[in-house]
């Protein structure tokens, strides 16, 4: 089993019967998806609400019965990847491009576990570039302010052409290398107009799950 899979089936194993349960997105979360998947055929009884088109397609692919968000008014527990997460369970996300509805999931729930290989465990954010979700009507404006942040926005592209998120917003990817007070700059960014997200999740995790290469797994609380 490899080191993702090892932490997402951990993670889901902290599931219980009739709970609303919100799904990331990514090559982690897609062992999580897969093995509610198993537990739903088993008969456990939940409702999942998706944080990407991707993960929507495979749960319902998979049999696990589904709620959009208009339909719940909070989830119990949301099971996703990270990026980067540090020692305080302060986390980057959005390698995917889901980092909008990662939030509104995360925020919402009772208990966000964030499911990581050893890989993703930094002292530090911001050795990964940070996502950052921009209206694209206004790019080069908001592009602008970004810089003024003493960065240089990259406009994330997929082959060949620009990304669109599912909310039909572009993505700046921003090098900070090392990011000092990550509450502070996520304000900083989401004050910017034309931002509509980004990728710091400051103290949203409650318990990280981490896989290791030699078979450990360590599922650590932080609330
Ligand atoms: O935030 C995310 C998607 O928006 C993912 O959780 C993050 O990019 C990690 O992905 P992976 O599990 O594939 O390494």
């Amino acid at each position: 089993m490899n080191t993702k899979q090892l932490a997402a089936e951990k993670a889901v194993e902290s599931i219980e019967e009739g709970m609303i349960v919100g799904l990331g997105t990514g090559s982690t979360a897609y062992f999580a998806i897969r093995r509610i998947a198993e537990r739903v055929k088993e008969g456990l009884s939940i409702r999942a609400v998706a944080s990407s088109q991707h993960s929507e397609d495979l749960a319902r692919e998979w049999g696990i019965p589904l709620v959009a968000f208009d339909e719940i008014e909070a989830i119990d527990v949301t099971i996703d990847g990270a990026d980067e997460a540090d020692g305080e369970a302060n986390l980057i996300k959005g390698g995917g491009g889901a980092l909008l509805r990662e939030k509104i999931l995360a925020h919402h729930s009772r208990r966000m576990i964030v499911i990581v290989d050893e890989s993703k465990r930094v002292e530090r954010l911001g050795a990964f570039p940070l996502p950052v979700e921009i209206v694209p009507f206004a790019e080069n404006l908001t592009l602008r302010s970004l810089k003024e942040l003493g960065v240089e926005p990259q406009l994330r592209m997929k082959e060949g052409v620009l990304f669109r998120t599912d909310n039909g917003n572009l993505i700046a990817d921003c090098r900070f290398g090392s990011i000092d007070d990550a509450a502070q700059l996520e304000r900083r960014l989401n004050l910017i107009p034309g931002v509509v997200e980004n990728g710091l999740f400051v103290r949203m995790a409650h318990t990280v799950v981490t896989g290791y290469g030699d078979g450990r797994v360590t599922m650590q609380d932080y609330m």
